[in-house]
């Protein structure tokens, strides 16, 4: 497959190697994730899309060692800056957890605590990681506002205070708290309209160029992931069936599931291009 991108960057800060994912349980075992393996690079934005139930989200769970049972990895290897995740234990794994990889998911509403204000979900992640005293924790929280574009003010509203679009922005800025290399975002915009949609991605790009973090960004939107990221992967049943540059995947998808996906999508206003671009897929 085309995309490794290993000449410009020596070391990945993601590498994932042939990683089977299995549900098992009583009834049979189903291989979720089959045999998968891609790398991230330092401030990389990496997309994984594919229609639902090809195995994202539980590659999002494992990459995080937040996979429950029945969900087990049968094999493979993850490694974050060369450090083996799958052999952390639980202790290690909280430490490791928001201060080298956060998550942001869909429905920030889950994600926030609904009984305490921000300013709190601040104070919960700062003390559980780091030794920062209130003072700084207060003036790290209005930062982090600030930098999503919130006004500090807020801080002490609570969740259900604010819009979808906020609330996904505040999760956002919870999860640059202690300024992670990796940030998994798991469908992070599905819920909301286009417009927001669009600025909250904005504004990861523009963060990202800011402070240098990695996103493994998933979502079944192509569209949005082909402007979103700089190389994509494409699922299909568990397997990773081909992984290139978004400008590759989206002028000219080699796989045919690819190139199917891109014609599941009907363009509201093609222009002349993307109409001769279309007739060839045809
Ligand atoms: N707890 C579970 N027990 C058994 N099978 C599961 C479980 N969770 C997920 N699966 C199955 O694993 C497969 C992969 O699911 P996953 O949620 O990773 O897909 P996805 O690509 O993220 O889909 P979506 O976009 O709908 O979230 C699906 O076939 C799903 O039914």
């Amino acid at each position: 497959m085309n995309g490794q991108m290993t000449d410009s960057f020596p070391r990945p800060i993601l590498s994932v190697r042939d990683l089977c994912v299995d549900y098992v349980t009583d009834a049979a075992d189903f291989r979720a994730v089959d045999h998968v393996s891609f790398d991230i690079q330092p401030g990389e934005i990496f997309g994984l899309a594919g229609e639902s139930g090809c195995g994202k989200s539980t590659i999002a769970y494992a990459v995080t060692r937040l996979h429950q049972p029945p969900a087990l990895i049968s094999k493979g290897s993850i490694h974050l800056e060369g450090q083996d995740i799958l052999a952390l234990d639980e202790k290690a794994l909280c430490q490791w957890r928001w201060r080298e990889v956060s998550m942001v998911f869909q429905n920030a509403m889950t994600a926030l605590n609904p009984v305490i204000t921000v300013a709190e979900q601040f104070r919960d992640v700062f003390r559980a990681h780091t030794n920062m005293r209130r003072a700084e924790i207060k003036e790290r929280s209005c930062h982090l506002m600030d930098l999503v574009g919130i006004p500090p003010e807020r801080l002490n509203d609570f969740p259900h205070q604010f819009s979808g679009g906020m609330r996904q922005r505040i999760a956002i800025a919870i999860a640059l708290a202690l300024e992670p290399k990796l940030i998994v975002m798991d469908e992070p915009t599905t819920a909301l309209d286009v417009v927001v949609q669009q600025e909250i991605l904005s504004e990861v790009m523009r963060l990202r160029e800011q402070l240098g973090f990695s996103v493994l960004f998933i979502t079944h939107d192509l569209t949005l992931m082909s402007q979103f990221c700089e190389r994509i992967g494409v699922m299909l049943q568990g397997r990773l069936v081909e992984l290139n540059t978004a400008h590759a995947i989206s002028t000219a998808p080699e796989h045919d599931y690819t190139a199917s996906l891109w014609r599941s999508i009907p363009p509201l206003r093609p222009s002349l291009e993307r109409q001769k671009e279309m007739e060839v897929l045809l």
